[in-house]
């Protein structure tokens, strides 16, 4: 049975990705007979280009901004990319809604190589992820990784220009923006596991708009809630940061869940600490403990 139609304002970040994403949703609402509009916000993290974001607070900064309008009412619900939701959500603050995963894997774009295996001795890579610079190294100790911020097509733009022989990105994103031409292999999850989240959308509201959850729920996505709950629960165990050099990717086959978590230390240069754990996972409490016993595993083995 469909909730009572409602006057839903979505806050939302204006990359071209995030208005993407806003928009996924205000279509899927209004087929539901809601009313949908759009609050577009330039958050913190937009903002500061020059610095990588695990030096200047994390991933976070693209969303306080947005929880800030649903505090003041401004708007109702925030769509994410659940890979740069914080761990921990404010008081107040609650995941809603987690939709039906994207491709979770990163995929590798050059404009002259076709796989990460054909690049040069030393060539230069661009990411300013973390998670990244570490499962590269372990690929290929020899290249040169360089930082590489800014919205998808900046990043791209900056490939273009010979800045870089390689870059990295989330699948998800590219094939979004309908750029998935750009992409010349993706990693499997064995060589480059994924972050926590990557390719999950997910909802935040206010704590008690069960209107708003109540509408949301049709959209919600339970395999991917389970797998993506036991991926934030490794991270969430390890710290709670979004900008570790730590990845955590969960897959679901019936009701038995998976999950492989990797750490690297960008500047020891130490292989890489891997652990997984497998059990049954009907709730996301079960997800959750699975993916608390990898990060006690991860710490055994002398990741921190
Ligand atoms: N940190 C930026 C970010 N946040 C989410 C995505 C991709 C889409 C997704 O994971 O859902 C990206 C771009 C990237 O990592 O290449």
């Amino acid at each position: 049975m469909n909730s009572k139609p409602l006057n839903i304002v979505i806050a939302t970040r204006e990359s071209r990705l995030a208005l993407w994403q806003a928009e996924h949703v205000q279509a899927l609402l209004a087929a539901r007979g809601h009313q949908v509009s759009l609050l577009g916000m330039t958050t913190l993290g937009d903002q500061i280009l020059d610095r990588t974001l695990s030096k200047v607070g994390g991933k976070g900064l693209f969303v306080k901004e947005l929880e800030t309008a649903l505090e003041d009412g401004r708007a109702d619900i925030a769509v994410h990319s659940l890979k740069d939701v914080p761990m921990e959500l404010p008081e107040g603050m609650l995941l809603a809604c987690v939709m039906e995963r994207e491709d979770a894997r990163d995929a590798f774009v050059s404009p002259r190589h076709a796989r990460l295996q054909d690049l040069p001795q030393g060539a230069v890579v661009g990411t300013s992820s973390l998670r990244r610079t570490v499962l590269l190294q372990a690929l290929r100790p020899d290249l040169r990784i360089e930082p590489l911020r800014g919205n998808l097509d900046t990043r791209l733009r900056k490939l273009d220009e010979g800045q870089y022989e390689a870059i990295v990105l989330a699948a998800a994103g590219l094939k979004r923006l309908g750029l998935q031409e750009r992409i010349r292999c993706e990693f499997d999850e064995a060589q480059m596991l994924p972050a926590a989240g990557q390719g999950a959308l997910g909802i935040e509201v206010r704590a008690g708009r069960s209107d708003l959850i109540e509408a949301l729920a049709p959209l919600v996505h339970q395999p991917t809630w389970l797998r993506v709950a036991a991926e934030r629960a490794v991270s969430r165990a390890m710290g709670g940061s979004c900008s570790m050099p730590l990845a955590a990717h969960a897959v679901l086959k019936g009701e038995h869940l998976h999950i492989a978590a990797a750490w690297g230390d960008p500047e020891a240069r130490t292989p890489l600490v891997r652990a997984s754990q497998s059990g049954l996972a009907t709730t996301l409490e079960q997800a959750e403990a699975l993916g608390q016993a990898v990060a006690t595993q991860l710490r055994e083995r002398g990741a921190h």
